[in-house]
């Protein structure tokens, strides 16, 4: 028998190293294929920049999105990104000022910028999808060479992540699976008979919270509320959106039904993470809507896996729903992972006058029901 890590397990483990900033390596396929070294640009040292060049690659650049490239008025020449070439000098704070656009108005002088256009962008392209994956900004320093075997060489001298462009495709194409690990009574104001059960998925990413209210029969649809997270809506009562609202009005709801479920998933800011979220608000500041701040910074307008919540659901014996939302979206990820929604239960609350124009971007741009 010999001991080796699956291809999930490498993707997992690549996502916590780019966290850290570490380097990860990654390979293309077949032969004569290239290979490079990545670092995500918002954990970026100067020591590792440094580290990087010293170990003299054939080219040396932040990758970043073609959005991005865009407002620099830089050239993409890869489709949905850009390789800006890393000038001798620069350093982390450079790297930071170039991909981060929410600090765009504290470095406003900047470029002009020399991008890449020989070569291959493919490898470039798979360390943007980890770092998104790892809820960092979508903006890498890679440092490619022409041959893989360089980099597998490094790669094993060093102990790093080593990971090809299959593995990260067949990885995200593979089934969700989660565990319940535990569950408990948790009596709230909305209703003594509660039970919080926490869900953990195989891949090691963010666990996820199912809140069963009352014994809702698992042979009919559920009342279900497939709430996503949002730190500043749901526990400091910020009035930019109408989450918190929408989640006390949820919960009540089922409560008064007697039985029902509420799932709370860790999908801060559509997908993309608190800190995300908050350069996004940075960008609202300056008067982007929601869906142009996310687009800015390199995102989609939603980044949320809903399938997990299908799983979720499915996982505690629950096939149809009658789901509490104004989401088109979510109603036909829902069907599509195999959950029926029998009933579509509006969910209007929460409006104020800091979150009209939101309310009103996501009826426009998003779909939503209103
Ligand atoms: N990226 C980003 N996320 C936001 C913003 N405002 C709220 N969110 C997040 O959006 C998520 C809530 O999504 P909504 O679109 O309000 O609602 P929904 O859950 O898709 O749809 P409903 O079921 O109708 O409520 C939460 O994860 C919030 O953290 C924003 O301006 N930018
Ligand atoms: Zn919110």
């Amino acid at each position: 028998m010999t001991l080796s890590l699956s291809g999930e397990e490498l993707v997992s483990r690549a996502r916590a190293d780019l966290r850290i900033g570490a380097p990860i390596a990654l390979v293309g396929a077949g032969d004569g294929a290239a290979g490079a070294l990545v670092m995500a640009a918002e954990t970026a040292s100067d020591a590792r920049l440094a580290d990087f060049r010293a170990l003299a690659p054939d080219a040396f650049d932040l990758a970043i999105t073609h959005h991005r490239a865009t407002t620099l008025k830089a050239r993409a020449y890869d489709g949905t990104l850009a390789r800006i070439a890393l000038p001798a000098d620069a350093d982390a704070a450079w790297v930071m000022a170039t991909a981060d656009p929410s600090l765009d108005l504290a470095t406003p002088l900047k470029g002009p910028y020399a991008t890449r256009r020989e070569g291959g962008a493919e490898l470039h392209a798979l360390a943007l999808v980890l770092t998104k994956q790892a809820r960092l900004l979508p903006a890498a320093v890679v440092a490619a060479w022409a041959d893989a075997e360089t980099v597998r060489r490094l790669a094993a001298g060093a102990g790093l992540t080593l990971l090809s462009a299959d593995i990260v495709e067949d990885a995200a194409a593979a089934t969700i699976r989660l565990r319940e690990i535990s569950g408990a009574r948790v009596p709230t104001r909305f209703s003594e008979a509660g039970r919080v059960h926490v869900f953990r998925p195989d891949d090691g990413a963010e666990e996820h919270y199912a809140i069963e209210i009352g014994q809702p029969a698992r042979d009919e649809p559920v009342l279900a509320r497939l709430h996503s997270a949002c730190f500043t809506g749901d526990v400091i009562g910020s009035l930019k959106c109408d989450c918190g609202p929408q989640l006390a009005a949820a919960m009540d709801e089922i409560a008064t039904a007697g039985a029902g479920v509420l799932l709370y998933m860790n999908q801060e800011g559509r997908g993309i993470g608190l800190a995300n979220k908050m350069r996004a608000y940075s960008l609202q500041d300056q008067g982007y809507d929601t869906v142009e701040a996310n687009h800015r910074l390199g995102f989609e307008d939603d980044e949320r896996d809903f399938r997990l919540g299908a799983a979720i659901l499915k996982e505690m014996g629950f096939t149809a729903v009658r789901l509490m939302t104004n989401n088109p979206g979510k109603i036909a990820m829902m069907e599509a992972s195999g959950v029926h929604v029998a009933e579509r239960v509006p969910l209007r609350v929460g409006r104020n006058r800091h979150n009209a124009d939101y309310l009103a971007t996501k009826a426009a741009k998003s779909g939503h029901l209103l």
